[in-house]
């Protein structure tokens, strides 16, 4: 069982300053189309795949760091333990209702809060190794690049700019690949295949400032840090600054980062940069966290308004001293790898994939200039239609960091009438609305670390019992349900690597629902295929649409496939395109053709699956399974 002893979590006073918490210029914080590979294995159960209690020692994903703890699966996480939603590869089994508890009631401290303490804790050690009164100026000063793949509005490569142009010395930037770390977190080829095309027009970018990228594979994800660690100490450097990633284990591992290179004498500054307002700094009257997102979501806009300039594009990097290339020709030789073989595509799928997902910052620029440009206008009347290609379609600039979400609010700011982020143009208020439910769901991340454990936001729907049905599953990820909205969307998703929200939402809801498919393995189809794949948003976003997350769907509004249908793809535009056995369907008989005598027809011809669950009853097994499990007590 979970230890029972109470432990720290309060955020010590200084940490926040110390990590840049609420002031961006002051000086101080898991989861393929062709194009995919589908969930490789069948999860049909089996009586001898069944899953025996584990005692992790490592701190990874579940613990507070350094304690040995005894995972023990409660019954009803067995079925979804074999339907393979925990790697245990990589993480130990779904954490019990009871740790979480405990983190709501601060008695385990989250992971931001322990690395908040470690900052503060060293906090006048590492200053003194900045401001270079212990260990000299060092040679250079890093930034390690992760998620933040891109020069301008960068907030550590700004940073570590600043330092080095104070202290006379040049930066070097480095990005390490981990093909593991891919595999664990269940990155899309597509996404690799972005991120790498990335990396290589940073490397230009940066070299254009005489800044070289080092660039090398480390197989091992446990090995990255060492490795960064190592690196810095060989290049005789005493400053190494990134940007955070929200998820448990990336907050770890910078925590031990902060003390393992304190160790060698270097200072090691993590960042917020990913959010607008970084997360922990929005409080209810009660001084508690948000879990509904529109009173978040107006202080969110106040708290922007008062604080201007977190929203302030973030220097670009001065050109590195005269000479650094010379002295250090050997860094800027670096090579951006191939994809690993796991992540593999075919030509044709990378030119389906390059031709629609440009990579890089460039690209991003131009795609939010040309959207705010020419489109935002319309955003809130349009968003909805998925044949319409009305929304930003920066994601996967979003998800690689090749565009800030900062600069995209602010870009919107810029763009209208009234210059802030209210008022003003109903279309661009609409898209800062959305841009915000990201910072939202990553605010919800830090402060429930345990959705990144396979455990819903509300954990006391963690009883409901799913069906795992294989067949059903498969139908739905190769887009064969007889449910065209549905089917068309999958299809989609499979061909380009994304998926447009309302369509999310749609697939995403009748997994749960319709199928009453655990909502995980959905979660985990999702982000396997995606380009624009992020824990935050998708976990958020499969939150809603199950009933289980933070400030859902209520669990009894179940969406009628076909209405939905009708509404947002009224002329059939959008099926026909993904769907082509029904595109001799005519009328609005292609939401529901098996309930049409002629369209019923052209279906059977054409191979058309009909529907694999009838709607009425699909809706009246959810109500009942959902009562039944949130009623039910944790085994
Ligand atoms: C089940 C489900 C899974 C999702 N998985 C992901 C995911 O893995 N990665 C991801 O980036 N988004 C995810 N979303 C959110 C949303 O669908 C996409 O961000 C959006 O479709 C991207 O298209 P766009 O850039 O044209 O968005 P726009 O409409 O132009 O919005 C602008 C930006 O705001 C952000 N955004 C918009 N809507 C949301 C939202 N609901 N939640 C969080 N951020 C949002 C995105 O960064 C987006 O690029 C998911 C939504 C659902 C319902």
């Amino acid at each position: 069982m979970p230890p029972k002893r109470k432990l720290r979590s309060s955020i010590p006073p200084n940490a926040a300053s110390a990590i840049n918490y609420t002031d961006a210029s002051g000086d101080a914080p898991n989861k393929r189309s062709r194009i995919s590979k589908p969930l490789p294995k069948s999860f049909t159960i089996t009586p001898a795949a069944t899953t025996s209690t584990k005692t992790t020692a490592h701190s990874d994903s579940n613990g507070a760091p350094g304690e040995a703890i005894e995972q023990q699966p409660f019954d009803h996480s067995r079925p979804e333990e074999r339907a393979g939603i925990v790697d245990k590869r990589y993480y130990p089994s779904e954490i019990s209702n009871e740790r979480c508890a405990m983190y709501n009631a601060d008695e385990i401290p989250r992971p931001i809060e322990v690395l908040y303490k470690t900052l503060d804790e060293t906090n006048n050690v590492r200053e003194a190794i900045r401001t270079g009164q212990s260990g000299g100026s060092g040679s250079a000063v890093l930034h390690w690049f992760k998620r933040d793949l891109r020069v301008r509005d960068n907030t550590g490569l700004s940073k570590a700019a600043e330092l080095a142009k104070e202290k006379g010395v040049g930066v070097i930037g480095v990005w390490l690949m981990s093909p593991q770390d891919w595999e664990a977190h269940l990155v899309s080829p597509a996404k690799c295949d972005f991120e790498l095309r990335s990396v290589e027009l940073l490397r230009q970018e940066l070299s254009e400032l005489d800044i070289p990228l080092y660039i090398e594979t480390v197989t091992e994800r446990k090995n990255v840090e060492r490795r960064l660690v190592q690196l810095a100490s060989e290049w005789h450097v005493k400053n190494v600054f990134c940007n955070l990633e929200y998820e448990p284990d990336e907050l770890r591992r910078e925590e031990r980062l902060v003390r393992n290179m304190l160790e060698g004498g270097i200072n090691f500054s993590p960042q917020h940069d990913d959010c607008a307002v970084p997360p922990g700094v929005l409080k209810t009257g009660g001084g508690k966290q948000y879990a509904v997102y529109s009173p978040w979501f107006r202080q969110w806009i106040s708290y922007l308004h008062s604080h201007p300039h977190l929203l302030d594009e973030r220097p670009i990097p001065a050109t590195n001293p005269a000479g650094f290339r010379e002295k250090h020709r050997h860094l800027f030789d670096a090579k951006v790898p191939e994809l690993p073989e796991s992540k593999s595509l075919t030509d044709e799928e990378k030119t389906t994939l390059h031709a629609l997902w440009p990579a890089g910052e460039a690209a991003a620029l131009d795609r939010l200039e040309h959207f705010l440009a020419e489109k935002v206008g319309d955003y809130t009347a349009t968003r909805n239609f998925p044949s319409l290609n009305s929304t930003g379609r920066v994601s996967a600039h979003h998800a690689a960091g090749t565009l800030a979400a900062r600069t995209s609010v602010r870009s919107a700011r810029d763009a209208n009438s009234t210059k802030k982020l209210d008022g003003g143009k109903e279309g661009v208020r609409g898209w800062i609305s959305e841009v915000a439910w990201r910072d939202f769901y990553r605010h919800v991340l830090v402060h429930w670390p345990y959705i990144c454990m396979n455990k819903p936001f509300k954990y006391e729907y963690t009883n409901i019992e799913w069906e795992y049905n294989d067949a059903h599953f498969r139908a739905w990820t190769k887009g064969r349900t007889g449910y065209p909205i549905v089917d068309a969307a999958m299809r989609s998703l499979n061909h380009t690597a994304y998926m447009h929200n309302r369509l999310r939402m749609i697939t995403a809801s009748f997994l749960a629902k319709h199928l009453l498919l655990d909502w995980r393995l959905g979660e985990q189809y999702f982000i396997t295929n995606l380009i624009d794949g992020d824990f935050a948003s998708n976990n958020g976003g499969w939150g809603f649409s199950s009933s289980t997350g933070v400030d859902p769907q209520p669990y009894f509004r179940i969406f009628n496939p076909w209405l939905q249908s009708e509404r947002f793809d009224l002329e059939g535009t959008f099926i026909r395109t993904w769907v082509p056995e029904l595109k001799d369907v005519v009328g609005k008989a292609i939401h529901n053709p098996y309930a049409d005598k002629v369209a019923s027809g052209v279906a059977q011809k054409n191979g058309y699956p009909r529907p694999i669950v009838e709607h009425k009853m699909a809706r009246e097994r959810c109500l009942e399974r959902f009562k039944a499990g949130i009623g039910r007590e944790t085994a």
